[in-house]
This record gives C-alpha cells, structure tokens and sequence, in this order.
C-alpha cells in the first residue's frame, strides 16, 4: 500500500441469509482484493446480482463485512466506521433528498448534518449549485424536478463535505441518453477540478468503456478483471469479422481457405440475413477485410456479404463466462432478487 491508495481491502466478503429462506446464505462479495490510488475513475461492471452494490455498501460502511479488511480514506471500516462516512460520498441507487425540500435548504441541511458552519455550508452550496448546474432549480422542490436534475442533486448532497472520493451507485440509470450524457459531463469536470476519486457501479457498457480508467468486472461476488476497457478488449485478440455466402457449400469451402490463409479456425453462423455465414476473430478485422476478400473472390468464392466489428465490452465478459451480460442479466432476475432486501433502508440511514 502506497501513500497515494486511498482504497485497500483484502478478502473483503459479505454473506447474506438468503430472503425468506432462513439457514441458506447469498455469498455477495467473496473476498475483495482491490487498491485504488487518489485521483482514479474506476467502475464496477456485471450484471444483477453481481455484488456491485454490496461491494460498494462494504467499502462506505452501510453494511458490516462478513470477512476481510479494508482501509478506505486512512481509515479502517472495521474500528472507525464513522471516519471514512466523514471522508466519503456516497450516492446510493434511490433519490436520497427529501422530496419537499428545495434544492439548496436540502443542500444546506446535508451541509449542516456534516457539521459545515452557517457559511461554509452556505458557499459549498452555492459552489455545488453552480458546478453542477443546479442554478435554475435551485427554489423548486427535489420533487418538482426530472429524473436528471435529481440525479445532479444525489452527486452535489453526496459532495457538500468537499470528500476526497465519491461512491456512486449507478448514477445514470433510467435517464435518457442526453440527460446520461450531460450528468457524466458533471462528473468528469468535478474530477477534473478537485481530483475526487470516483468509484462507481454501472450496467452500461458504453459509459464503463467512454468514461472509466478502470474497469472491474464482476460476476457472482468476484472481481474477474480489473484493466482499463482498452486492455481488456486488447485480450480478446481482435475484431469479430462475418462473411456471409451464396450457399452452405461455398461457405464451407471458404472455411477451408480461411483457416489455411489465417491459420485459425472459423465458426459457422448465419449473417444478417440469415445466409450461412462464418465468424472469425482476428487483429485488425476491419483492416484486413478488403484482402480476404480480394482472396476469396480469385478462389471464386466471393462472399455476399462481409462486416468486421470490434469487441465491446460485452464480448470481454462472454469470453470471461460464457454468457453475455444480457443473457446472465435475465438469468438472474428471477422473483427473489427483485425483492427488495431487508437492510435495504441501510441506504437511508447514511442520511441525516
Ligand atoms: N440484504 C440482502 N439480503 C439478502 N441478499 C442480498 C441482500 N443484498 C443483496 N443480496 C444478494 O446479494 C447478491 C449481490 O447483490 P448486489 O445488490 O450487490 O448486486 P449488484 O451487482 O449490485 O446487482 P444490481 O446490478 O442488480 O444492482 C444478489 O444475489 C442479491 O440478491
């Protein structure tokens, strides 16, 4: 551990009872090995049920770890719960102002809960009305707001005590793609002018490869990789190129030129529309169509149809586990998770 890591835990782990079924247990997180250094925008991607959330509860405190050690802020959530609460945001998946308050009372009371004095509360309100553009609100009720504007409201209470890292869990979810866009703005530019450290939780796979440095991908309560999206992508060896034909017995024939000219083997598929097609994985995909095809054109088996797509984020977690996020999404949405939990009021108890 560096002076610099303001994350460090090992073996963090959370075991639940399972809800309404007493004697069986949910392993959330199963042993959390993780160092974070200031300044660092990571994000925590998986699907439902993942153990994203209950990570992050872990890491601010709202729940007690079954196992493991963390220090968080210079401070251990074992013996000093209540520092690393002052040290921190954290911005949980519900709205967390109280609804009648105007924006800046609900901002001031926040301020006041941290301890701030009459004025400094007041500044770092304003200060946070006008980085995040709240301004226009800043009189109307939380309720009177939309889903966006809310969601700006969550970021500035989770800041007023001016944290050196901010937890956000799923911060964009439900907002449509301009409001997605603009909130992610706000939080590049926080970062960029205090150098908050900002962890967060997202299902979006656009917004973990666009914006985070880091990305930790979970699945059943493990971290199964930990890279920037650039590397991660990188190991999957390419771009996924499909080449559609005129008829299976071309499409066989292609295989076998393709896997003596590439030297690797290519999947049998069906293209866009449903012709026979061939899959392949290979570097610079899309820089080298142009060639394979020219290649299958003089053998006379031009294919009719031809695309190279590079790997998202979504082709790491399959190759990872053989299920896509969708897929391992549905599977995990069954009546039981759905439901809500019964420390889900934990949530409120980090306000004031
Ligand atoms: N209070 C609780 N009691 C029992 N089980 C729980 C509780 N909280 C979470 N779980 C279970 O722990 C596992 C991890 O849940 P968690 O909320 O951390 O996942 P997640 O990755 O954040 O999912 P989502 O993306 O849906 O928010 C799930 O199986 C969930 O049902």
């Amino acid at each position: 551990m560096t002076t610099d890591t303001i994350i460090h835990s090992r073996g963090l782990a959370k075991r639940f009872t399972a809800p309404g079924s007493p004697g069986k247990h949910v392993q959330a997180v199963a042993g959390l090995d993780l160092d974070v250094s200031r300044g660092e925008l990571l994000a925590f991607l998986g699907p439902n049920g993942a153990g994203k959330s209950t990570s992050l509860r872990l890491l601010t405190t709202l729940l007690r770890p079954s196992a493991g050690t963390a220090t968080v802020a210079g401070c251990d959530v074992h013996t000093d719960p209540a520092g690393v609460r002052s040290r921190i945001g954290y911005v949980g998946q519900g709205t967390s102002g109280s609804l009648s308050q105007r924006v800046r009372d609900e901002l001031l009371s926040q301020g006041a809960f941290h301890g701030l004095g009459r004025r400094e509360r007041a500044r770092r309100a304003d200060e946070l009305i006008e980085s995040l553009e709240l301004g226009p609100f800043a009189r109307r009720t939380v309720q009177q707001l939309s889903g966006g504007q809310k969601r700006r409201v969550d970021i500035a209470l989770g800041l007023v005590h001016a944290p050196t890292l901010l937890f956000l869990d799923e911060p964009s979810t439900g907002l449509d793609p301009q409001s997605r866009a603009n909130l992610w703005q706000h939080i590049l530019d926080l970062r960029e002018s205090h150098g908050t450290t900002v962890f967060l939780t997202t299902h979006y796979l656009d917004e973990a490869d666009r914006y985070a440095e880091r990305v930790l991908v979970m699945d059943a309560g493990r971290v199964i990789a930990d890279n920037t999206a650039e590397h991660l992508k990188a190991g999957l060896a390419g771009d996924a190129v499909t080449l559609g034909f005129p008829d299976a017995g071309l499409a066989e024939a292609a295989r076998a030129l393709l896997g003596h000219l590439l030297h690797t083997g290519a999947t049998q598929v069906t293209d866009d529309v449903g012709r026979p097609g061939l899959a392949i994985t290979i570097p610079d995909g899309a820089g080298r169509l142009p060639d394979l095809i020219r290649a299958l054109d003089a053998e006379g088996l031009p294919p009719a149809s031809a695309a190279a797509v590079p790997p998202t984020l979504d082709d790491v977690f399959l190759s990872l586990t053989g299920r896509s996020l969708r897929e391992a999404d549905l599977a995990s949405s069954g009546p039981d998770t759905d439901a809500p939990h019964p420390d889900q009021t934990l949530q409120e108890a980090s306000r004031p």
